[in-house]
């Protein structure tokens, strides 16, 4: 296959040169970039020398439709204007960032502040929250891959809401992200001086993850229902977790969330339910395309817990993203991706 990246020199398209170069069915990949065309990619970054040196290419839209496969790891409202014109062409589109994630239009303009993609392009794309969409995600071009935050919580409440055993609408998620969350571009946010030794919530009640996490939970438990959802910027490089906590429903034990979560992701290979456990943690899934959850009830409160970890670069973004061109090319979903976590 030959894989185009637009926006390789992101972190996003960093990670997925890190993974397509080690996948048994790529055999060339362009690297595309909007400002530093000509560059060789290893002089701008040293660690790929003699593995990545060719240059930097131009985003030239006719030229794309040579590929089979194209990325766009861009900030939001890029992929929304490039990839519209390839839509009926002969590449799979695998777009990372949120522009094709939200079927009502009006709720993109208001979430993300920018003008929202075609409603016919948006209509055709089909969300890539891998385990949950595969026939759809096999037959599409145009995958919106998932945002970092909606895969954490999606993975870990959907069974559970599904079947019915937790009160969606007293729902209340807690998350916590590494840096690289962001992207490269410094900011104010993300500036050493003010994230290190340093916790901070940001976006309250803002985020562009909550219409995201929303629309799924309709689209995949059919339960329609505003959620709380806060987010935490946190002093680590990469790692997202995601703690829920929900009133369980009347007759429901813990036995039983357990055994749904196992249930659903039987034949998954990437979803692990952790039953006992006394520390659970962001490095125990670092560098993987794994998603860990565990799940526990408070008999006090009757209230479930429910927290889940991701690398956010990897299942988060290009992991999830290689797993969908794993699905849309009738391979196995692993392919490529049998990374055991970098624990310390
Ligand atoms: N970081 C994360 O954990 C996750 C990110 N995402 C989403 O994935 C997307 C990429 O994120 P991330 O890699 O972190 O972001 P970065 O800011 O690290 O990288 C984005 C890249 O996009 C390129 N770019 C910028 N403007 C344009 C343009 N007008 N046309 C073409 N390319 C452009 C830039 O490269 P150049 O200047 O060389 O063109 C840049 O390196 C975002 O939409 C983000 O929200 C989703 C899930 C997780
Ligand atoms: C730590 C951090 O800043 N994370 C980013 C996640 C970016 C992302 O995934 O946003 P898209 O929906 O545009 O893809 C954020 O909270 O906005």
């Amino acid at each position: 296959m030959k894989v185009g990246i637009i926006g390789a020199t992101g972190y996003g398209g960093l990670e997925l040169i890190r993974l397509l170069h080690n996948h048994p069915e790529v055999q060339g990949i362009d690297l595309f970039s909007s400002s530093e065309e000509g560059m060789h990619f290893s002089h701008k970054y040293s660690f790929l020398m003699n593995i990545f040196d060719q240059p930097l290419l131009k985003i030239e839209t006719d030229r794309l439709a040579e590929y089979d496969v194209l990325f766009t790891s861009t900030p939001s409202g890029v992929s929304s204007e490039l990839l519209p014109a390839l839509i009926g062409t002969k590449p799979k589109l695998i777009d990372l960032s949120g522009d094709f994630r939200l079927k009502d239009l009006p709720t993109y303009e208001q979430w993300y502040k920018k003008d929202p993609a075609p409603a016919d392009a948006v209509e055709k794309s089909v969300y890539g929250l891998t385990e949950w969409n595969t026939p759809a995600i096999a037959k599409a071009q145009l995958i919106a891959n998932p945002g970092c935050y909606p895969t954490a919580v999606l993975l870990s409440l959907l069974p559970l809401i599904k079947e019915n055993l937790i009160d969606a609408s007293h729902l209340v998620i807690d998350a916590k992200s590494g840096i690289s969350g962001a992207g490269n571009k410094p900011s104010q946010m993300t500036h050493y001086s003010e994230t290190n030794e340093n916790t901070a919530i940001y976006k309250l009640h803002e985020h562009q993850h909550i219409p995201e996490i929303e629309q799924a939970i309709q689209m995949f438990a059919n339960q329609s229902t505003p959620i709380t959802f806060t987010t935490h910027l946190v002093p680590m490089t990469r790692g997202i977790l995601a703690t829920s906590y929900a009133p369980v429903n009347e007759g429901v034990t813990e036995a039983d969330l357990v055994n749904t979560l196992q249930e659903t992701y039987a034949n998954q290979s990437f979803v692990r339910i952790i039953k006992d456990m006394n520390k659970f943690g962001t490095n125990q899934v670092y560098g993987s395309n794994y998603c860990d959850i565990h799940v526990k009830v408070d008999p006090r409160t009757n209230r479930a817990t429910i927290v889940s970890v991701i690398d956010n670069l990897v299942k988060g973004a290009a992991g999830q993203a290689v797993q969908n061109m794993n699905v849309q090319f009738n391979l196995k979903q692993t392919t490529g991706l049998s990374l055991v976590p970098l624990f310390i």
